[in-house]
């Protein structure tokens, strides 16, 4: 006797397949308005119209074949009958959602390449009509090959086509459709997908119109990395220029009240706390605040638009080049944010390999301390010269920055994924959400967020660094004719440090600086600021610390420094967060050798040939 036909039912997640699993079978699945509701198979039984016993299998919801995570794997295994003890399926129900078809048709159509017989349950049609899509099936059909038939799973409609079309197929003999060719890449696929999905719509509500259109550009495989590359480069433009304002108003409020409580202190080591350490050091990071919160508002309305999602898209083809899995896109994303949470959202990256690598990427990507870093270097260095319409020089060395920290990044991951890290990798499916307006109110909360989080970091570590430096730059005291940066603690520290990182065009502040940034990138700043108060107290007059730089430092050693923040591991909870997440020391060990072996070497690259053209 013939073994009773087993029916695999796949699709993406959340499409409805254990609702119409139960329907069609009377099982009790459990079913749930998330994706992953489903992470392992089950079996019911049904009849065909003809009255013959069929099988169906419910599996996990997957984006697609290439096993990035366990429950995907299985669906795989079962589909090309490589699952121990399962049988190959006899066909194939994939269920899409109807108002979500470019995203889910990706996986069918990559299912239905499997080459099964197979029937397309076209469900959640309530939903669509009521968002005001109206799908043509017998469209559908004719574009995919197969049959497709529209469902309701949780009102039992379409359900007794379901079972006759599969009695059709089954009842046929076995035609085998191969696959033809390699499978396609991720952007050809979703193009795919998106055409099909676009020819079966016979109206659809403007919204959702808006949305395909805005994709045919943004997505298009020319002008989509064209436009991402445009709207980062704005994003670093606006850092600079609609900050100006609001910083060096900042700026002012911060001397002025530095100047007044210093004019009210007796003259003592109060005094010097208040002003070197807090008001040149503190303040001096605090200032920083319009840029950060420009920044961010940047990357909120991006993400809240749904542009984000198309960046990752966009960026993934790049990415899989690189040997990174898409899925890093989004722990690297909020890496510029801070690199803490970019390394504990690679969690939802399930294969070990692609996880440690972007884990030890993670900290190349511009998190938001180094923003006070360079744009400090910048503006004192840089002249606020425009060299086109609306392109000033400070901000494209800014865009500059971002992009050596990405394509470090890239390159970095290329490598390792050829010697420490090799294997694993795989694609990368995500859904596509609706554009949107922007909401107001999630753009708001975000920035209220960043700007308590960096308030707090100055009010915390960025001063407690600050006050221990400030103690060690402090003492001994300089006695006449003695500059307080030469006979201090901490300046013979800089003096120990100075011997190492003078090849590449160091100077002793810079020396001196680099230990406190070890506690948080933006120290830096502070550091500087407070060693330039202390030795200036014989100097006349007030100076913001870009002017004391600016008179200090030669360009060379400038770029060199930039070039340093953008691969040195400056920062003790990353390397800290590392060990945690695996578990032991010899990644975050690998991590900081290969990153200031990095920084070391593009720091002195750019001194020396910053020198050779004449600008030491
Ligand atoms: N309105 C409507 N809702 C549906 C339909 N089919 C399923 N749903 C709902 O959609 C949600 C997801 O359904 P599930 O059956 O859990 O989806 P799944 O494909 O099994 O999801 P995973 O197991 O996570 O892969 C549930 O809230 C269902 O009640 C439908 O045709 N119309
Ligand atoms: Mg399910």
């Amino acid at each position: 006797m013939n073994p009773v036909p087993l029916v695999a039912v796949a699709g993406n997640p959340n499409a409805g397949k254990s609702a119409l699993f139960n329907a069609l079978t009377g099982a009790r699945q459990k079913v749930g308005n998330y994706p992953g509701v489903t992470v392992e198979r089950h079996v019911g039984k049904t009849v065909l119209p003809d009255g013959s016993p069929v099988e169906l299998v419910d599996l996990p919801g997957a984006y697609g074949l290439d096993p990035t995570s366990l429950d995907e794997a299985v669906t795989r295994d079962v589909l090309i009958g490589r699952q121990a003890g399962e049988r190959l399926p006899s066909a194939l129900l994939i269920v899409v959602d109807a108002s979500n078809l470019d995203n889910h048709l990706r996986f069918a159509l990559q299912l239905i390449d499997l080459g099964l017989p197979t029937v397309v349950a076209l469900n959640m049609i309530d939903m669509a009509r009521r968002d005001g899509l109206e799908l043509d099936a017998a469209r559908l059909e004719e574009l995919l090959g197969v049959p497709v038939v529209e469902t309701v799973a949780v009102r039992r409609r379409g359900l007794d086509d379901v079972l006759s079309r599969l009695g059709e197929l089954l009842a046929q003999p076995r035609k085998i459709r191969s696959g033809d060719g390699p499978p396609p890449d991720s952007l050809a696929l979703q193009r795919r997908a998106r055409e099909i999905a676009t020819a079966a719509v016979v109206s659809e509500a403007p919204v959702r119109r808006i949305t395909h259109q805005l994709d045919g550009v943004l997505l298009h495989p020319v002008a989509g990395p064209l436009i991402l590359t445009v709207i980062l480069f704005l994003m670093f433009q606006a850092v600079f220029s609609w900050s100006a304002v609001p910083a060096d108003a900042l700026e002012a409020g911060t001397m002025a009240a530095g100047e007044a409580i210093g004019n009210a202190l007796p003259d003592g080591w109060l005094r010097s706390l208040v002003i070197d350490g807090l008001f040149a050091g503190v303040g001096a990071v605090v200032v920083f605040l319009p840029q950060i919160l420009i920044l961010f508002l940047f990357i909120l309305v991006l993400e809240s638009t749904g542009y984000m999602v198309r960046a990752a898209f966009i960026m993934d083809r790049l990415m899989s080049h690189a040997g990174l899995s898409g899925r890093a896109f989004i722990p690297l994303l909020s890496s510029f944010a801070c690199a803490v949470p970019g390394i504990m959202a690679t969690r939802t990256i399930d294969n070990e390999k692609d996880r440690l690598t972007t884990i030890l990427v993670a900290p190349l990507m511009t998190c938001s301390a180094r923003l006070p870093v360079y744009t400090l270097v910048i503006a004192a260095f840089i002249p606020a010269a425009r060299i086109g319409p609306g392109i000033g020089l400070q901000g494209l060395v800014l865009f500059g920055l971002y992009v050596a920290g990405i394509i470090g990044a890239l390159l970095a991951a290329l490598v390792l994924r050829r010697t420490a890290v090799s294997g694993g990798g795989g694609a990368f499916m995500m859904e596509l959400p609706k554009y949107q307006m922007p909401r107001l109110s999630d753009v708001g909360i975000g920035l209220w967020q960043r700007a308590t989080i960096f308030l707090k970091r100055a009010g915390t570590i960025i001063l407690a660094t600050t006050v221990i430096l400030w103690a060690l730059a402090s003492f001994p005291q300089a006695g006449t004719g003695q500059k307080q940066s030469e006979v201090s603690i901490a300046g013979k520290i800089g003096d120990a440090i100075h011997t190492v990182v003078a090849p590449i065009g160091f100077n002793k502040d810079i020396s001196m600086a680099l230990l406190p940034a070890m506690a948080a990138r933006e120290v830096a700043v502070a550091a500087i600021g407070t060693v330039y108060a202390l030795d200036a107290e014989d100097e006349a007059g007030l100076q913001t610390l870009e002017e004391r730089l600016a008179g200090r430092w030669s360009l060379a050693t400038a770029l060199a420094f930039l070039a340093w923040f953008v691969f040195a591991p400056q920062c003790i909870s990353t390397i800290a967060i590392t060990r945690r997440e695996t578990n032991g020391w010899r990644w975050p060990l690998f991590m900081v050798t290969y990153l200031f072996v990095l920084a070391y070497a593009a720091a002195g690259a750019t001194y020396w040939t910053a020198v050779s053209f004449g600008l030491g």
